[in-house]
């Protein structure tokens, strides 16, 4: 059997916020093609995690890190890995859809716009791209005679969807999610669901959720941390149904505030 390929890979990871130490000798492997669940109780260093694979901590002022990330295999930290190449290979949802407040087709292209030179993007090819991404978020039917309306006019669902459609036309390895069902009801949370389900194989999804159904459902793998250390990963079903910690037990048993 071939070994696993992993997207995401932190060794030793350490994260301190001025003097407060956030993430503690954190080493995980996350699976390529997967969707890998980030759970524990508030303030366990879930969100602080996630946004290490994107490098949006740093934007915190007074954040050290130490220890290794490394995306597709690649030190996150080499010079010759550029912020911008890197946020090219690794989205990110938010909790709150936030498009831009411009056009749903300009929201699409936004990012190709931005990695391409103006040369190589001709009409057809940003209408292609603006096509594929709706198509596969599942969103074209709906918004295929809309595409000029504003984006921060649709219903709160289709902009979530239309945040992850904006980062595909990137073709990015890894989608990370900070709980992106928070903001929606019941329907937009499982059309949230049923979207990651049909494009999982096709990227790497890590979704940061405090929702311990959602992460049954939806995850293959699942990382229960707390006070910022990985306490256990599993598959989702072993962590649910056999936990071999006794602190994964007592939180999924809801033990934990
Ligand atoms: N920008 C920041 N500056 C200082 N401390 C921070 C910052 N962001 C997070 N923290 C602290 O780091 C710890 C981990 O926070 P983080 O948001 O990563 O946890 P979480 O598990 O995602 O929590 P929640 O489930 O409530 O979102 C918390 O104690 C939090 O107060």
């Amino acid at each position: 059997m071939s070994e696993p390929v992993y997207s995401l890979e932190t060794r030793n990871l350490n994260l301190w916020y001025g003097r407060f130490q956030a993430l503690t000798d954190v080493n995980v492997r996350i699976r390529h093609g997967l969707i890998t669940a980030l759970i524990g109780p508030s303030g366990c260093g879930k969100t602080t995690l996630l946004r290490c694979f994107n490098r949006i901590n740093e934007r915190y002022g007074d954040v050290t890190i130490t220890g290794e990330i490394r995306v597709q295999g690649r030190n996150m930290y080499d010079p010759d890995v550029s912020l911008v190449e890197l946020r090219r290979h690794v989205g990110m949802v938010f909790q709150r859809p936030n498009p831009l407040p411009i056009s749903v087709y300009e929201n699409i292209v936004f990012g190709l716009r931005l990695h391409t030179p103006r040369a190589e993007l001709s009409r057809q090819i940003l209408d292609e791209a603006v096509e594929q991404a709706l198509r596969e978020v599942g969103l074209w039917d709906d918004l295929k005679d809309r595409l000029h309306q504003r984006a921060t006019e649709l219903q709160l669902e289709q902009q979530q969807k239309l945040c992850l459609a904006r980062l595909l036309p990137l073709k990015p390895e890894v989608i990370l999610l900070d709980e992106p069902c928070s903001a929606l009801d019941v329907d937009g949370t499982r059309a949230i669901e049923e979207l990651m389900l049909s494009l999982r194989g096709r990227y790497t999804f890590l979704i940061v959720t405090h929702n311990m159904s959602q992460a049954r459902r939806i995850s293959d793998e699942c990382i229960f941390m707390l006070m910022g250390r990985v306490i256990e990963h599993a598959r989702t079903e072993d962590l649910f149904l056999k936990p071999s910690d006794p602190r994964t037990a007592d939180y999924i048993e809801g033990r934990y505030g």
